[in-house]
């Protein structure tokens, strides 16, 4: 967060870095400026413009409203507000006029919903979406710090012959854990009453709320893969609308927040090696259904820390604050 507003020049005029009590004391280097971490407290936000929160739902459950008490906007970066009515569920590519119906809050989405909405907002702006099968690839930092760390660990061991342990992934807090080095994880977060797993109806309803259709019929398969940054996605879309190729192609090429990586016959296609550190969502292997007539396929790849988290923060705030004049 603190990387992507230096970044993006956001002129703040100070910035305050608060944790939990634990973390308090420490000191993080800003531009030079040596800035000590606060114990996140209610009286802690007094004089707070904009709350950027990314500390577990309970955090922002506990301290959102306190903050917002005290005149701050709130952009939250977990679930814990996204689904509530009068909470805006922003992604700036596709639907920013809903930061200017906030009552206090606004949620970040989801990061596997972040990029796909970014590809897939043009398509449905043209050509209407009926239906989305999506399976995604996601990273190990999707996961946090102790989930990086683990596939490593785990790779290390393989490599050496030994045994690997796992005790964080697929879910830190479930019994049964098991190595993701060399290996794909079909749960991420726990699975719910219907089968499908938390993460995977975040897609779904998260997808509803930001293109504010609930029409469009999602079918989502979330992978743990062993990847460290970049979370990519196998996306198969419906349109309402028939479409030519090559003006999808054009089409985004030429959208918000993209970049078209398709070229075959040259081996260019996304990849989150390629795509980790970078702001954009990038796609490619676009191509038209064999079978089903408006049916079409494409890869999409994006830094699930950035674009999936971080930076669509950012670009929230930076909206706010230039309709507040300050940019
Ligand atoms: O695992 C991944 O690759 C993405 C999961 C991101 C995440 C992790 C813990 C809690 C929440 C949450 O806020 O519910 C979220 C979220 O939906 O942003």
């Amino acid at each position: 967060m603190i990387d992507t507003l230096l970044r993006r020049e956001f002129p703040f005029a100070s910035l305050k870095l608060l944790a939990s009590a634990r973390s308090a004391g420490t000191v993080i280097d800003v531009r030079g400026e040596s800035i000590p971490v606060l114990e996140a407290t209610p009286e802690a936000f007094e004089g707070v413009d904009i709350a950027l929160f990314s500390a577990g739902g309970d955090v922002s459950l506990r301290l959102a409203p306190e903050a917002v008490k005290r005149g701050a906007l709130v952009i939250d970066n977990t679930s814990a507000y996204r689904m509530a009515p009068e909470v805006p569920l922003v992604v700036p590519e596709v639907n920013a006029h809903e930061i200017f119906n906030h009552h206090g809050i606004i949620a970040n989405p989801n990061c596997s919903t972040i990029q796909m909405m970014v590809a897939l907002y043009p398509i449905y702006q043209v050509y209407g979406i009926r239906r989305i099968v999506v399976s995604t690839y996601q990273a190990a930092s999707g996961a946090g710090q102790r989930a990086i760390e683990e596939l490593k660990q785990t790779a290390a061991a393989i490599l050496t012959g030994e045994s690997p342990t796992a005790s964080v992934l697929p879910v830190s807090k479930l019994e049964k854990h098991y190595p993701l080095a060399f290996n794909v994880l079909p749960q991420i977060d726990v699975f719910e009453a219907n089968g499908y797993t938390k993460e995977e109806m975040k897609m779904v309803n998260e997808t509803h709320k930001i293109l504010a259709d609930s029409r469009i019929q999602v079918t989502p398969t979330a992978v743990r893969v062993p990847v460290v940054y970049g979370h990519s996605e196998a996306v198969y879309v419906e349109t309402e609308k028939p479409f030519v190729l090559e003006d999808v192609k054009n089409l985004l090429a030429n959208s918000p927040g993209l970049i078209l990586q398709d070229d075959p016959a040259n081996q260019i296609y996304p990849q989150p090696l390629q795509a980790a550190g970078e702001f954009p969502v990038f796609v490619g292997r676009v191509r038209k259904d064999l079978f089903v007539e408006n049916g079409l396929s494409l890869w999409v790849v994006a830094d699930n820390i950035l674009k999936g988290a971080a930076l669509n923060a950012v670009q929230i705030a930076e909206i706010w604050v230039r309709q507040e004049g300050v940019l």
